[in-house]
This record gives C-alpha cells, structure tokens and sequence, in this order.
C-alpha cells in the first residue's frame, strides 16, 4: 500500500479539483449565516464491531435504518452513519489530516454518513454529494474515559483484519462540547479518494492524554504472522485549495 505520494499513478483523480484534507486558516474562512447547527442523532445500538481495516481502526454501524444519523449543517437531507475510525502519528507532534493555520493535531477522528438520496452507502461513497464525513481533532489533555473504552479493545484488534463485536457505544460521547465547524467540499482521503464528502470539521477539538495516543501506536498496519509494522502515520498531508471557500458556522 504505497504512501499518499505514489497514489496517483493508479487514482489521477489525487490530483484533482476537491483532494482532501486541507490547511484550514480561519482568518480566510467566510461565515455563513445560512449555515445551520449539525443535528447528530446517535442510537448506540447500532454500533455493531470494531475493526482493523489494515488502514486505520474502525468502529462499524447498522445502517439500514435512520436510527444514527446527521442532519442539517452545510447538508440536506438526511445522512446515515456508517462507520468511523482515527487517523494519527507516530508522536504527538503529528497525526491530523485537517490542519488549521499550519498546526497539526495528534489524531482526527472521522465519522462518516452517506446520504439515503442513495441506495447504499458504496453507491454513495463516488457521488459528489455522497458522504458527509464530520472530523473532530483530538488534543493532548486530560485522559478521555469514553475513548478508552475503544482502546480497552485494541489488544484484540492488534492486526491487520482482526475484527471484534463492539456494542452500545455511542459515538456522541466523542463530539466536542462546542459544534461550532469550518465546512468544505473535498474527498476521502485515502484511495479511492473519491470527491464525494462533504466535510464538517469542529472547531473544538477533544482530550486525549499521551498514554491513551500510545495505545493507538500498538496497533499494527501488517497481518497476523508478518513482520510488525506500527500503525502509524496514517493520515495524508493538506492538499491543495484549488480556489475552494472554506465556510466558517460561527463568528
Ligand atoms: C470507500 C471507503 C470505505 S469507508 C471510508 C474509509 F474507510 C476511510 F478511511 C475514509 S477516509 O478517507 O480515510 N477519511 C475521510 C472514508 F472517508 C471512508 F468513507
Ligand atoms: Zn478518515
């Protein structure tokens, strides 16, 4: 699995007009009045496994009802969650995918809806309104009791496919106080890197203590057997603006 730069020889489209992620800088940001405040609505019974993808660790959702959804900010209509997972470093200098006027945080969390205009969230993931992927970064403080209840899985999610019933989690626990976010449109950010997400990135980051950042490094991106290498490093650098507006929903 080849590094962000190699990407492009088999997805041109790393290359393109809407790449994720991006330096954020407030101070470019336009406020919108017309963007409304996120509506979150999620129904812990839905979370089904945790997961490591080989990529990052992923927490799975049952998406074949509106039970965990998104709705208003920057979108419309009604947006399901499917899944979502971490991206960080190999310190605590490094990790986000977003960063804002140049600092990166130690880890950005995604959660990632489709929109039920579609069938399914694969036939959503390659649509240009497809998916709203809201981003929460993550900053060294106080120890986070909700996040440890992930970590408390990884020693059984520790390679690359291993997969393990995670239930009643409630991934609101993860949101910060304040949903104050800076909206654009962008991609994912690994291949396929389709420009298909709308992001919702939060202004207010949450805690997570130095200890609880090392827990995230024990995971491993090889499979049980090969030799160990640490996941670590697992976001992809800012990419161009192409003459994107960053839209701000607070002053
Ligand atoms: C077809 C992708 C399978 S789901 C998924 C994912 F696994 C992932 F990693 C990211 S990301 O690009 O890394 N973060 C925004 C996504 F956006 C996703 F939707
Ligand atoms: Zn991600």
């Amino acid at each position: 699995f080849p590094g962000p730069q190699k990407w492009v020889e088999n997805f041109p489209i790393a290359d393109g007009v809407r790449q994720s992620p991006i330096d954020i800088v407030p101070g470019q940001a336009s406020y919108d009045a017309g963007l409304k405040p996120l509506t979150l609505k999620y129904d812990p019974s839905t979370c089904l496994d945790i997961l490591n993808n080989g990529h990052s660790v992923q927490v799975t959702f049952a998406d074949d009802t509106d039970s965990s959804s998104l709705t208003d900010g920057p979108i419309s209509g009604l947006y399901r969650l499917k899944q979502f997972h971490f991206h960080w470093g190999a310190s605590d200098s490094k990790g986000s995918e977003h960063t804002v006027a140049g600092t990166k945080y130690p880890a950005e969390l995604h959660l990632v809806h489709w929109n039920t205009k579609y069938t399914s969230f694969s036939e959503a993931a390659s649509k240009p309104d497809g998916l709203a992927v809201v981003g929460v970064f993550l900053k060294i403080g106080g120890e986070n009791p909700n996040l440890q209840k992930l970590l408390d899985a990884f020693d059984t999610i520790k390679s690359k496919g291993k997969q393990t019933s995670f239930e009643n989690f409630d991934p609101s626990t993860l949101l910060p106080g304040c949903l104050d976010y800076w909206t654009y449109d962008g991609s994912l950010t690994t291949p396929p890197l389709y420009e298909s997400v709308t992001w919702i990135v939060c202004k207010e980051p949450i805690s997570t203590s130095s200890a609880q950042m090392a827990k995230f490094r024990t995971l491993l991106f090889s499979a049980d057997g090969a030799a160990q290498d640490c996941m670590v490093d697992n976001y992809r650098p800012p990419q161009p603006l192409k003459g994107r507006t960053v839209r701000a929903s607070f002053k």
